[in-house]
């Protein structure tokens, strides 16, 4: 699923069943323990940590009056360049990083594997850590980050307000660095195999036991569509490229590698009218009309993946702010300068034409400097001196790692303590199902992890890699991730897929525990 925002329209999955124990059996002879006991590479200071939030109605920090010098909203390669940046000129820029709203916090990238191109890393660098690197660089500097949506914004009277869901904020000037977000194609039966067949993030779900080993399907003919492809080769049996128009669009680079693997077939001129069920209600194929001789028929395939593109997320601007017909942000040429002065953009969401990294890095950066500039021009600048942060909680004790599971632990991983836990634990066991490549997951991982410390000791908390641990994940029935698990007493009692609000984790949690 590109985005969050995709998963938030997955409904919550209620069910109680009874595991099966054979799948759950706890193996602890001599000879087999040793292969279980097999903790991750820990990583106490998790990439994607909230900082503490301020009391809800503004920022615990502002630099004068309670109003910002400057709010960026955004935390894709713009959004935290220009956090860097204006965080240097000690602008104490307030960010907000976003949550469910038009793509997850990091952006785009937290979607893609392997980044070739960004400048400084000869050896590539995945998506996730690029992203990571940047937020730690803008928190360094002092920027104060909050992974919350922006839903409301008026430009209109100054100082300018921005409301988040959990805040209201007033600012001297606004980055406004959204991006863009993975478009669907609204398929009679896409809300039915939402999750259950239908994704937009090859990334995130490729490897769930649904897809694996299977013949999948990628529609789309650009450079997303293709790398989709690509990547599901790692795991698919086969991949069909479903492609509207007669010729690939993406580049050629890409279009070279796709012709190259047999394990890819492109179908041209193909239009994808819906998905397929079998008898059981599973997702078995797509149904697909030729463009040019209008002939119908079904493409046996487990899985559809959406590679058509994004949207520039420019919704909280209209009507304020001028915006191209396709809905981008209008800048002055070679600025960051929207129609609205104090109010800037950058990124994929005033950028239709070249939609890259370090193209949203550039314009991140320009449009920090331009808000100096106009800070200092206005007489509005209020200079800010970072304070000393505390050092960040580690996720999991040194002990846990050195002497293995230890049950009065709350927090865990992998699939010998989900087993000790699931056989012995009397508390509520939350578990996180993850992927190396899901950036979604970065985003829950933080989230869930406080949510969690607030009701230490009355609940076990255990992440499980569905790469390391296939067999268990795929015992679990888990089709994508990242994907929640509660167990309680030898029973599930709730599966929640996606990324969710956290009131809705400590509410279950509250009921439960
Ligand atoms: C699969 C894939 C692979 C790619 N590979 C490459 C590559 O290899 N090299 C390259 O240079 N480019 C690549 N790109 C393109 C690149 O990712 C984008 O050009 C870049 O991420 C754009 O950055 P951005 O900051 O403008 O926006 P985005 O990365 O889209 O980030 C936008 C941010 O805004 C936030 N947001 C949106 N609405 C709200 C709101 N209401 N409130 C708060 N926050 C909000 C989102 O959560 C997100 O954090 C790839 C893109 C995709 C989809």
């Amino acid at each position: 699923m590109n985005g969050v925002k995709e998963m938030s329209k997955i409904g919550m999955v209620t069910h109680r069943v009874t595991l099966s124990p054979s799948l759950f059996f706890l193996t602890s002879t001599a000879s087999t323990r040793p292969n279980f006991l097999r903790f991750n590479s820990l990583s106490p200071t998790h990439p994607l940590r909230l900082r503490a939030s301020s009391s809800p109605d503004s920022s615990s920090s502002s630099p004068a009056k309670g109003v910002e010098n400057v709010v960026i909203i955004g935390s894709g390669p713009a959004g935290y360049t220009a956090a860097i940046y204006a965080a240097r000129a000690n602008l104490k820029p307030l960010v907000f990083e976003g949550y469910q709203v038009g793509g997850v916090p990091g952006g785009q990238l937290m979607t893609t594997t392997e980044v070739e191109n960004f400048p400084g890393f000869p050896e590539g660098i995945t998506g996730p850590d690029l992203m990571d690197r940047m937020r730690r660089q803008a928190e360094r500097w002092g920027a104060e980050l909050f992974q919350e949506d922006v839903e409301f914004i008026d430009v209109n009277r100054r100082p300018f307000t921005v409301q988040s869901s959990e805040r209201k904020v007033k600012c001297h000037s606004v980055i406004y660095a959204t991006g863009a977000a993975a478009r669907r194609l609204s398929l009679p039966r896409e809300d039915e195999f939402w999750s259950r067949g239908i994704s937009a993030c090859a990334i995130c779900d490729g490897a769930s036991p649904l897809f694996k080993g299977q013949v999948l399907a990628v529609v789309g003919g650009g450079d997303t569509a293709t790398e989709e492809a690509l990547y599901l080769t790692k795991y698919a049996r086969h991949v069909h490229l479903l492609v509207r128009k007669d010729q690939l669009r993406a580049s050629r680079a890409m279009q070279d590698r796709v012709f190259n693997n047999s394990n890819i077939t492109v179908h041209f001129n193909t239009e994808t009218l819906d998905v397929v069920s079998n008898t059981k209600g599973q997702m078995s194929g797509i149904l697909v009309r030729k463009v040019d001789t209008g002939e119908e028929s079904v493409l046996e395939a487990k899985g559809l993946f959406y590679g058509i593109g994004h949207s520039p997320n420019s919704q909280l601007l209209e009507g304020q702010v001028e915006l191209d017909s396709t809905g981008y942000v209008l800048v002055e040429e070679g600025t960051a300068k929207t129609s609205v002065e104090g109010v800037f953009a950058a990124g994929d969401v005033q950028d239709h034409e070249w939609r890259q990294a370090v193209t949203a890095a550039g314009s991140g950066c320009i449009a920090a400097l331009s808000v100096e500039r106009y800070l200092a021009t206005n007489d509005l600048l209020v200079e800010f001196h970072q304070p000393k942060t505390e050092a960040p909680k580690k996720d999991l004790t040194n002990r846990d790692v050195q002497e293995g599971f230890d049950i009065t632990l709350t927090k865990h991983k992998g699939q010998y303590a989900l087993r000790k836990l699931y056989h012995e634990s009397p508390r509520l066991i939350c578990v996180l199902y993850t992927a190396p490549t899901c950036g979604p997951c970065r985003t829950l991982k933080p989230i869930l992890s406080k949510v969690i410390d607030e009701f230490d000791e009355n609940v076990h908390f255990v992440e499980i890699d569905i790469e390391e641990d296939q067999e268990i994940a795929e015992a679990a029935g888990i089709m994508g991730t990242p994907c929640v698990q509660f167990f309680k007493n030898k029973e599930m009692l709730r599966t929640v897929s996606g990324v969710k609000m956290k009131n809705e984790y400590k509410e279950f949690i509250e009921a439960n525990k």
